[in-house]
Order: structure tokens, then C-alpha cells, then sequence
């Protein structure tokens, strides 16, 4: 490691605060009651409940979503026997992985023995508090000993990741990477570096998906485990060759596979050309491989490279695994971790390996184009999917094979795994559920875009949208075959090309000329515009009915973008003015503000009426809109104008909308803090923080967004456009995929409400 990045190491892990997790509540806990129902005398109930049914415990506790992660630190990464409290920090690391890919709770425990029988007392003992265990890095052979004791002894799943995790995930790397260069598993050569933990586990699961236990050489510190070896374990000993050769180099000639799950550097660059054509040098030692992939890389330029690292491609490491076979697991109360859960899980991973990256992936990883091949032979960590492809396949083989407490609707389950997986999705599920299926056909102005493309097959995916896409076939045809997306021109998505498809170009043009011409749009101008302004283009599909909703922008300026569209399409019938609202998805919950992009000074009749087109968008999202109007005046402090003309809207609110819960004009601490607002007034129209946040003008709406935004890293949904007669949104410049699918989502409810 260079001095630069444990530098940086050493400062994440001390500041702000030293560690990397804390415990939060998931309870209230204000005032005398919220005490007496969290602790004595209420929290009695649910211990009643749980002595007479410990079922109970999963409906009362936070058991059933909470898993040790357990070591004794006998080999902690490649960097050894480092002891019990010098691996906390990998433990909590492992806690903060488990909750961040899989939402599941650890308490990380390090237990002070190498005496397995201690170790195994010590955990079993445990069982009351966990709904699993996650053994970590806990040497061989030890290891072997102490799961079985685990395994035999308690009722919840028992799980050594470096074994099992690792095996799985190496097993789905294998494979697709065998598949890569043409060699079957049947007919591989593997040769191992290391014959502990992880070696071991993953050899025997790549034996029981066909790979010829006697095409296995296992090596260690000291040499070939050979016929004969003194100390050999029983497991290693299905493996030990009849040969004479003692060292690595003398096994590697032939072999399709190398292994390495031992120690960094042992594999030498000039033995390389020692291996068949076209091999798999898995070099898994962490930090530090067996070889670095540019060596290996300079020697080999025909093989398969991965670490068990983040910095090179081909991450093959085991939290691809271990916190989703732990969802599935604990989702149907399952009892066990078993063979055809493991295989499950490694099928999801290689599986999700074939299908193109997600566009968050790209981003996560610099824009790297990533698609089945060489240099990605399987997902990597930050894949959105992988909980929502492993959890339920995991699920499924537990409910199958028995083991399963609770059987799950495994469609409905992956669903809420896949939704769950952005915090926007949530938020956006309600519509979600009205798009779904309707195959709405939606114009998108920049269809030569990556995120609009990528967006698009998502949409596809779930039946949302039929695609109309503005771009120029000679664009399209470079670009798409590196994304590696799925759907087909012409069959799944519509191309209007504007260089090329003379006669709809022609209509949309006298079309277009019949409106601009009396817009102030100078003659010559008409024609540049809707052949060069692709925003125009898909307007103008959607005011001639060509489409139900459209998507344009992304790429400039915003309000030029909007220019052209108020140009084009109506306001609705009644509308004084087009308004934005903007969503944030904080850890609270969602919070809405308008207007974030149109008006910039509006009056109380534009403020009530905004109010009132927002509120029904937050009806679409299934939220009751709970509405504060914002100003630096509480409750009539403030004589100034920008106060007046809040309270002035609250009143034409209370005479248009008698029913709706808003409240004002207040600061924005009362309007998201019940108690701060109560000290104000008594009477508050909404309990409870405020959903939607009304501004008294642009700038203040605006700028409240992008700092919320900024400070918090928040998901965003919309900008939407709010008081046009057809549905239509502008994408900001530096929009993500994400926020595109979202906005094709509301597009497509918003024309099945029409
Ligand atoms: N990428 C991933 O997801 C994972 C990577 N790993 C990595 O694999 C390695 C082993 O972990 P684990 O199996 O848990 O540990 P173990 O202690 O159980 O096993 C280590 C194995 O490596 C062998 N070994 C140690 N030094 C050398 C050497 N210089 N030359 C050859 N063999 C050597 C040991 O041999 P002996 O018994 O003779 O000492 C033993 O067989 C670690 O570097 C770890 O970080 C582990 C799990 C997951
Ligand atoms: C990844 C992991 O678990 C290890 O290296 O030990
Ligand atoms: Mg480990």
C-alpha cells in the first residue's frame, strides 16, 4: 500500500468520530410515554410474549435482521494471525458492507482465544441475540472444526464467508471466465496457491459443479500437498497428487486455472508461460495478490486476470456474496446455510455477470465500459441488482430445500428487493406501480445519450414505456454495441432520425411552422430548430399525438430547454403560469419543494395555485401532503412584503382548498419540527414534519434544493413541470440514469391520468 492511501486510510477510519458505525434507534424516545413504552414498565409485554413464543422475538426484536460478525483474528486478510483486537476494523468493515449492500444490522465481535473449543462456547452461547453468524477470519484448519461445532449446535444459519463466501463467488468467476476462453469446467486443470480456508472451500465447490477432483493440485507454504504428506487434513487429502513434484513452478505446465488464496507475491512472472493458452490467473490475496495484474498482465496478455481488490477489474471477493446469501437466508427464516442455497447464490452472480452493467456501476467506476468480457467476468460490488438477483434465488432454494421458516411470493419479494435498493425507489413506488405495464409511448429529445439509452431498457424491462427516440442511426449504431444493452431498434424502440427520415420530419416542420411563426420565432430559425434542436423534435411529437409524454434536455442549458417547450405545448386549461417541483429523498423521508425552476417572483395567486398542482402530485406518490409555506416570517412576525404575500396566499389556500393541510407563513425549523412549531402556534393545520416546503420565491427555492441536495447526497426526483396540458419534462444538465427512469415513470402515470 502506498504511503498516500494508508495515510487517507488511517484518517477515514479516525475522523470525524474513530470507527466506521455507531447504534441508532429505530424508536422514538421524547417524552415520558416513549420511556415508559420502550422500557419499564411497557417493554415487559413483548418479553411476556417472546418467554411464551420465541417465534415472538423476530415480531418484537431486532433479532431477525441482526448478524454477528465473529472472529478470533487467526488470519485476518492475508495479513495473518494479527489477533482479535487488531481486527476489529476489518469486522466493522464487514458490518458497514452488510448494511450497506443488504440493509441487515452486525454487531461486530471479537473474541479473545485461538482455543477452538473456547471460540465455539463463546458463540454458541449467542444464540439468543443473533439471526445468524458470520464467521470471518478464523484460520485453517481451525475453521473446519469450529463451523461444524457451530453448525451442529445452533439453530440459525452458520456461516464461514472466507470459505463459503469466497467459494461462491470465485465458482461464478470461474465459470464465466472458462466460458470466455473456450474451456469447459470438465476439462480444466486448476492448480492452487494456499490449502486454507478459502482455498479449500472453493475447490470443493467447483468439484461439485464438475470440475475433476483429480485435475485439483493443491499448494501451500510448504509445497505440493502430495500422496503421503505428513499432517495432511482428511479434506486435503482427496486432493493430494501421486507425483514427485515439490514446488509450484513444477505443477503449473498445463493448468487452465491458478488459485491463489495464500500469501502476496508467491507467483512468479517467469513462470507464467508455464500455463496453458488462454488461462485464468485469479491471484486473491488481500491487500496483496499472489501477482499484481500488471505483471501478469505483460506476461500473459491472453489470460483472465481478477484480484480480490477494488482498484483493478475483475473484483472476484466475497462481499459479493456475503451480504445477500445472508437476506435470502434471514428473510425466510431459514435455519441453515445449505449446499443448494450456495449454489443458488453463485448461479445469481454468474448470471448477472452476462446481462449489461448498470449505469450506477459505470458511474461507480469511472465511466469503465462495463460489459461481459475479459476484464469483467462478474458484477462488481456496487451492482444495484446483485440483492435483488442472489436474495431471492437464495430464498427460493431455502424454501425448496426445507430449511425455510417462512415461504415468501419470491416475484413480489425480488420487487421490493430491487426497489428497495435506491432510496428514490421508495418514494417512487406508488407510480412505479401505476407505469408498470402501460408501454406508454414516450419521446426522449436526446436519444443518442448514454443515460437516456440506459434508462430506456430499464423502462423497457418493467413495461413502462414504448420508446420514440430522437437520434441519428449512424450515432446510435457506434454507440450501442459497447453499452450492451438488450433491446433492438426499429423492434423495442422507435428511432426518428432527423437526417434521414424525411417525411415525419416534414410534418413535424409545418406543424412546428403553423406555432413558431406566431411565437416570435424569425422564419429562418423554424427550420434549424426542428432539425437541430432535438427538444423541439420531441415536443412537436408530442403536440401532433405521435406520443403520450416526452422527455427532453439533459445536455444544456435548462431554460433554454424549457424556452422551447412553453413554445410548443399548452398550459393547461385554467393555469396562470408552468411551475417545477423538485423532490428530495432524505434519510427522514421525502421532501418536495416548488417552485425550483419557472417563476421567479410569483404572486399569492401563483403561490396558491402551485401549492395546490403540487399537492395533487404528492397524492400521485401515495404521500398526504403535509404543506408548509415558507418565509423568514413565523405566524405574522414579519410586516415585509415577501410575508405579506405568503399569508396572503394561505388565505386564498384556506378558501380554495379548505381541506388541505397547509400551514403558514412559518420558518422552515417549525415547518419541519412539530415541537418547534407547536411553541409557536397551537394549532398547527398538520402534524408532523412538512412534505412540501413552498417557497416565496425562485432564488430561495432553488438554492434550498441544490444545498439539500449537495449536503446530503440525496437522490433527487424531477424537476416536474406542473400546469402544462400534456406531459412533458425538462432534464437538467448532469441528470442521472436513475432520475430519468424516474421521470419516464411519472410521464407515463401522468398520461394514464389524462
Ligand atoms: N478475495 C477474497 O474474497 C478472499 C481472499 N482471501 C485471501 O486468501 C488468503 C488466505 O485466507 P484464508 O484461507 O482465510 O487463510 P488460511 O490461514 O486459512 O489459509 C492460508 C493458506 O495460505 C497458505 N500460505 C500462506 N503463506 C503462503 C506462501 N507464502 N506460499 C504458499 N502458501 C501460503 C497457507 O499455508 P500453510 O497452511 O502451510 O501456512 C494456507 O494454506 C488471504 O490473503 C485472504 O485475504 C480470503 C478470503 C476471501
Ligand atoms: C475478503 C476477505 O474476507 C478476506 O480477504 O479475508
Ligand atoms: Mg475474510
Amino acid at each position: 500500500m502506498d504511503e498516500n492511501l494508508r495515510n487517507a486510510a488511517l484518517e477515514y477510519h479516525r475522523s470525524p468520530k474513530p470507527g466506521k458505525m455507531r447504534i441508532e434507534p429505530t424508536k422514538r424516545m421524547v417524552n415520558q410515554r416513549d420511556l415508559a413504552l420502550a422500557y419499564s414498565p411497557g417493554v415487559a409485554a413483548p418479553c411476556e410474549e417472546i418467554a411464551a413464543n420465541p417465534d415472538k422475538a423476530d415480531d418484537y426484536t431486532a433479532r431477525g435482521n441482526l448478524v454477528a460478525v465473529i472472529s478470533n483474528g487467526t488470519a485476518v486478510l492475508g495479513l495473518g494471525a494479527i489477533g482479535a483486537l487488531a481486527s476489529k476494523p476489518v469486522m466493522e468493515g464487514k458490518a458497514v458492507l452488510f448494511k450497506k449492500f443488504a440493509d441487515i444490522d452486525v454487531f461486530d465481535i471479537e473474541v479473545d482465544t485461538t482455543d477452538p473449543e473456547k471460540f465455539v462456547d463463546a458463540v454458541a452461547l449467542l444464540e439468543p441475540t443473533f439471526g445468524g453468524i458470520n464467521l470471518e477470519d478464523i484460520k485453517a484448519p481451525e475453521c473446519f472444526a469450529i463451523e461444524a461445532a457451530l453448525r451442529e449446535r445452533m439453530n440459525i444459519p452458520v456461516f464461514h464467508d472466507d470459505q463459503h463466501g469466497t467459494a461462491i463467488v470465485v465458482a461464478a468467476a470461474v465459470r464465466n471466465a472458462l466460458v470466455l476462453q473456450g474451456t469447459s469446467l470438465a476439462e480444466a486443470k486448476l492448480v492452487t496457491s494456499g490449502a486454507g480456508a478459502a482455498a479449500m472451500a472453493c475447490v470443493d465447490l467447483l468439484v461439485s459443479m464438475g470440475l475433476p477432483a483429480e485435475n485439483v493440485t493443491l499448494t501451500d507454504k510448504d509445497g505440493v500437498i502430495h500422496a503421503g504428506r505428513e499432517g495432511m487434513l482428511p479434506n486435503m487429502a482427496r486432493y493430494a497428487r501421486k507425483t514427485d513434484a515439490r514446488t509450484l513452478p513444477e505443477v503449473l505446465p498445463g493448468a487452465n486455472v491458478f488459485l491463489g488464496l495464500s500469501a502476496p507475491g508467491v507467483l512468479k512472472p517467469e513462470w507464467l508461460p508455464l500455463l496453458a493458452d488462454k488461462p485464468l490467473i485469479f491471484a486473491l490475496a488481500n491487500p496483496e495478490p499472489e501477482i499484481l495484474p500488471d505483471v501478469a498482465r505483460s506476461a500473459r496478455p491472453d489470460a483472465i486476470i481478477a484480484t480480490g481488490r477494488s482498484d483493478y477489474p475483475n473484483q472476484v471477493n466475497n462481499v459479493l456474496c456475503f451480504p445477500y446469501i445472508f437476506r435470502g437466508a434471514l428473510d425466510v427464516g431459514a435455519t441453515t446455510i445449505n449446499e443448494a442455497m450456495k449454489v443458488a447464490a453463485a448461479e445469481a452472480i454468474a448470471s448477472l455477470a452476462r446481462l449489461p452493467a448498470h449505469e450506477s456501476v459505470a458511474q461507480a467506476y469511472g465511466g469503465r465500459k462495463l460489459v461481459f468480457g475479459p476484464e469483467y467476468v462478474i458484477p462488481t460490488p456496487f451492482d444495484p441488482r446483485l440483492i435483488a438477483e442472489i436474495a431471492p434465488a437464495v430464498a427460493k432454494a431455502a424454501m425448496d430445500s426445507g430449511v425455510a421458516r417462512r415461504q415468501l411470493d419470491l416475484e413480489a419479494y425480488r420487487r421490493s428487493l430491487a426497489q428497495q435498493n435506491a432510496r428514490s425507489a421508495q418514494l417512487m413506488m406508488p407510480v412505479f406501480e401505476a407505469a408498470r405495464g402501460t408501454k406508454t409511448r414516450i419521446a426522449y429529445g436526446e436519444g443518442e445519450d448514454e443515460r437516456v439509452l440506459r434508462a430506456i431498457q430499464d423502462a423497457l424491462d418493467d413495461g413502462i414505456v414504448r420508446p420514440v427516440i430522437v437520434a441519428r442511426r449512424r450515432i446510435l449504431e457506434k454507440r450501442l454495441p459497447g453499452l450492451g444493452l438488450r433491446f433492438q431498434l426499429d423492434r423495442d424502440v422507435e428511432v426518428i432520425d432527423p437526417e434521414a427520415d424525411e417525411a415525419i420530419m416534414k410534418s413535424l416542420a409545418d406543424a412546428y411552422r403553423a406555432i413558431a411563426s406566431r411565437k416570435g420565432v424569425p422564419v429562418p430559425e423554424i427550420v434549424r430548430h426542428i432539425y437541430r434542436r432535438p427538444t423541439v423534435t420531441a415536443a412537436m411529437l408530442l403536440k401532433t399525438g405521435h406520443v403520450e409524454a416526452a422527455l427532453v434536455g439533459g445536455n444544456s442549458e435548462y431554460w433554454g430547454q424549457v424556452k422551447h417547450v412553453l413554445r410548443i405545448i399548452d398550459r393547461a386549461p385554467g393555469a396562470q403560469r408552468v411551475y417545477a417541483l423538485s423532490g428530495l429523498i432524505l434519510d427522514a423521508g421525502a421532501l418536495f419543494l416548488t417552485d425550483t425552476h419557472m417563476v421567479s417572483e410569483p404572486t399569492p395567486e401563483q403561490i396558491a395555485e402551485m401549492t395546490m398542482l403540487a399537492s395533487q402530485e404528492l397524492r400521485h406518490f401515495g404521500l398526504q401532503p403535509r404543506v408548509a409555506l415558507l418565509s423568514h416570517s413565523n405566524f405574522g412576525s414579519s410586516h415585509s412584503p415577501s410575508a405579506r404575500k405568503m399569508r396572503a396566499a394561505y388565505t386564498l389556500l384556506q378558501e380554495k382548498a379548505p381541506d388541505l393541510a397547509v400551514d403558514g407563513e412559518m420558518h422552515a425549523d417549525a415547518a419541519l419540527s412539530q415541537p418547534v412549531r407547536e411553541r409557536l402556534i397551537p394549532d398547527s393545520r398538520f402534524d408532523g414534519p412538512a412534505n412540501l416546503l413552498v417557497m416565496p420565491n425562485l432564488d430561495a427555492a432553488n438554492i434550498t434544493l441544490t444545498a439539500l441536495g449537495a449536503s446530503s447526497s440525496s437522490p433527487t426526483v424531477g424537476p416536474m413541470l406542473m400546469g402544462l396540458s400534456q406531459p412533458i419534462h425538462v432534464l437538467p444538465p448532469g441528470v442521472t440514469s436513475r432520475t430519468i427512469l424516474n421521470l419516464t415513470t411519472i410521464a407515463a402515470a401522468e398520461a394514464k391520468h389524462r
